[in-house]
């Protein structure tokens, strides 16, 4: 029989929830207290993985179900959410009958380089905030997911010297977007399947489906292979600024020869690494 007191199961048990509600899905993840712990601590250590994860679509029938079992096993959660007020309120509703605290904390980072702050994806802000996290240093992050965000992290000077800042960066679409705009856009042209092996996708396209499936696959990998470089030389970064890159679609611009350049690396949890540096450091402050 377990009869600890509640202030041992805070400490022992406190499992953190870090939820990135995006427009395609919900990206859920568990995590374990002492990981984030040493997270917090070291900028460069190692990232932690989660206990835990789960994605799921907001159209699933099981939606609820499955979050909640995942919400029983935490006491609070972290939240980036782009999907506006209605999916927040449906988040915090499943939340509160979890008895599950959200205790985000502020992203901290530096937005005086950028206008009408309040209209910049909260994603974009917590993985850039994850990828400063993980690399000490300005980079470069991608993030592949509805949308493709080409961002650029710098360090503030001025008053908040030292600290990351959100140097702006680019808004693209994403392969499903893509794929759904052209299958929209004529009577000949119809939505393709682009989730398969981006390296079997040739270019030249010998039908319509073909044709449309490289539009997109090698249309998006271009994109981005000429927004890093304009992001990254507009942002006056380093030629040796890490490039990270993240969100379900990253596969298609990893796959050789790599969108991002040789110097991309694949960090799946950006968006989540954010909200628990940002927790973390609250914390210990
Ligand atoms: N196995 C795969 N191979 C290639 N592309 C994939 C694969 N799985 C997902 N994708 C692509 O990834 C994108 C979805 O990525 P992700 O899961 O990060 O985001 P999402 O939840 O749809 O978007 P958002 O975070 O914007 O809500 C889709 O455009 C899809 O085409
Ligand atoms: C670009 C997306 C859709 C990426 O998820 C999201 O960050 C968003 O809704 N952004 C709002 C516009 C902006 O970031 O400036
Ligand atoms: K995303």
């Amino acid at each position: 029989m377990n009869a600890r007191s509640t202030d041992d199961e805070n400490q022992m048990d406190a499992r953190l929830l870090t939820l990135d509600a995006g427009n395609g899905a919900l990206k859920a993840a568990l995590w374990p207290e002492a990981a984030v712990a040493a997270f917090g601590a070291a900028p460069t250590a190692s990232a932690p993985e989660p206990a835990r994860s789960l994605r799921l679509e907001w159209g699933a029938a099981d939606f609820d179900a499955r979050l909640s079992e995942l919400l029983a096993e935490a006491t609070c959660a972290l939240v980036s959410n782009v999907g506006g007020p209605a999916r927040a309120d449906r988040l915090a509703a499943l939340l509160a009958a979890a008895s599950v605290r959200d205790v985000t904390a502020p992203h901290g980072l530096d937005l005086s380089a950028c206008r009408a702050v309040h209209t910049i994806g909260a994603d974009r802000l917590w993985a850039a905030r994850g990828a400063f996290e993980r690399t000490g240093s300005p980079c470069l992050v991608v993030d592949a997911g509805t949308a493709v965000t080409v961002d650029a992290v710098v360090v503030a000077s001025g008053p908040r010297s030292g600290v990351a800042a959100f140097a702006g960066g680019a808004i693209a679409l994403g392969p499903d977007l893509a794929a759904r705009a052209l299958g929209a856009g004529g009577a000949g042209l119809f939505e393709v399947d682009v989730r398969r092996d981006p390296s079997s996708v040739p270019a030249l396209g010998r039908e319509s489906a073909e044709a449309l499936r490289a539009g997109v696959v090698h249309g998006v990998r271009g994109a981005v292979r000429e927004l890093v470089e304009l992001v990254h030389t507009q942002a006056q970064l380093d030629v040796q600024a890490p490039r990270l890159v993240t969100g379900g679609a990253a596969v298609l611009l990893l796959a050789e020869p790599c969108a991002v350049g040789p110097a991309a690396r694949h960090e799946p949890w950006l968006v989540h690494l954010g909200l628990l540096a940002a927790h973390a450091r609250a914390g210990v402050r």
